[in-house]
């Protein structure tokens, strides 16, 4: 039994045991710990008896832990992913039954300022340019429209992530985004006092001006468009340090590549075509910005390459594209610009694609095992490891 001063005392050392576990409680979309983020303003811990149900815990003493929560914003959409993660730290507690109770509100204006400006003063303007940046940043392009840059873009994104790789997307075609419905995103990013979060979706962390309604869409449209839109999602989106950046550019062979070479001088470009001539000529054109600035041509995948159909193998938009435009690419830029992949015309790319989950992976999530998806796992690998 203990005395009340015992009682007293292991109260104390809970209280501290708590805050410390919930050091480790990180909030999903700022990747900070909620005690960091001054999100954690009391805990009370009351004495509440002792256990006499189950075998394992007879005698355990219990008290009832009440954490008060201070939200970023109201109404925040992963409150309940919070609460969750708080109360599974506090019943995992191993001395003591810890019965947990949450009192939650949001910050004031004064302090969520203050803590964005805290924010905003440990990462430089756009945090993919310093040097110490880890994050591979790969640009998908294409001359055409209708190629299936989207797609791979979209799928190579959700293959990443699905490897463990922290990974984050930005739909760079402003006109003609299409990463949200590919991604199944419906709602429109949290706006933290002028800092926006990113919607994760499949594991990647995204951005696209298709997500924003209103005064916010016309925000990103104003002034010179595509440069500032990319560089505003480049400096105003919280997106932490990823592994990965996926930028997916509107189609065509001029300003676009440029805005982004010069916005993030590490971008690698992957050059996506079909096979026919009509679309690999420009897409050659596209990889040549690369002699304009200082941006890398990592290669070429070439999509709708054949139809499998009745154990027969139909080229239907002929064959050689994907081949052309490395060897014009490789011979115009003097280094190797591989055919890094063919992939299938596959009708569950666009079946799945627009019911809004990438077609590499199954409905929980994992990547699915066919041989798509083996492609992309290999086009992953394969742009990491130069
Ligand atoms: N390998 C494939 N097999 C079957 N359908 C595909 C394949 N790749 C893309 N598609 C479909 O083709 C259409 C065009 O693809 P997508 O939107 O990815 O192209 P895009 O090059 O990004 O076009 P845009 O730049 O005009 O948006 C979509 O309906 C998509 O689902």
């Amino acid at each position: 039994m203990l005395t009340q001063s015992d009682g007293e005392a292991f109260a104390k050392r809970i209280k501290s045991d708590v805050f410390t576990l919930l050091s480790k409680v990180i909030d999903p979309e700022l990747g900070r710990s909620v005690t960091d983020l001054g999100m954690i303003t009391d805990i009370e811990v009351e004495p509440a008896g002792f256990a006499s149900g189950e075998a394992n815990d007879l005698g355990k003493p219990i008290f009832d832990v009440t954490v008060y929560v201070e939200l970023t914003i109201e109404g925040c959409p992963l409150t309940a992913t919070i609460s969750e993660r708080i109360n599974q730290v506090l019943t995992s507690y191993q001395q003591a039954i810890l019965r947990p109770r949450q009192e939650v509100s949001s910050m004031s204006q004064d302090k969520l300022s203050s803590l964005v400006d805290q924010l905003k003063a440990e990462r430089r303007a756009n945090p993919f340019t310093k040097a110490s940046s880890k994050t591979r940043v790969f640009a998908v392009a294409s001359g055409k429209g209708g190629v299936g840059k989207s797609s791979v873009a979209a799928n190579l994104a959700a293959t990443f992530a699905a490897l463990g790789y922290d990974t984050a997307a930005i739909d760079a075609d402003i006109y003609g985004f299409s990463l949200p419905g590919l991604f199944g995103v419906h709602t429109q990013p949290t706006n933290l006092n002028g800092m926006l979060m990113p919607i994760t979706a499949w594991g990647v962390k995204l951005i696209s001006i298709g997500m924003f309604a209103g005064a916010e869409r016309a925000i990103l449209w104003r002034g010179p468009r595509l440069q500032r839109s990319l560089e505003q999602f480049l400096s105003d989106v919280w997106w932490g340090e990823p592994d990965v950046l996926i930028l997916d550019l509107a189609p065509g062979t001029g300003d676009m590549a440029i805005s982004v070479a010069q916005a993030l001088p590490n971008a690698e470009m992957v050059i996506v075509t079909t096979p026919q001539p009509s679309a690999s000529d420009v897409a050659v054109r596209s990889g040549l910005v690369a002699l304009q600035v200082p941006t890398r041509v990592r290669g070429v995948v070439e999509n709708m390459s054949w139809y499998d159909h009745n154990d027969e193998r139909l080229r239907i938009f002929g064959q050689g594209g994907g081949q052309r435009v490395s060897d014009q690419l490789s011979q115009a830029l003097g280094y190797s610009v591989p055919l890094l992949a063919q992939l299938p015309l596959e009708p569950p790319i666009r079946t799945i694609g627009e019911g809004g989950r990438p077609a590499v992976l199954q409905e929980n999530g994992d990547l699915d095992s066919g041989s798509l998806t083996q492609q992309f796992v290999k086009l992953a690998h394969d742009l990491l490891a130069a």
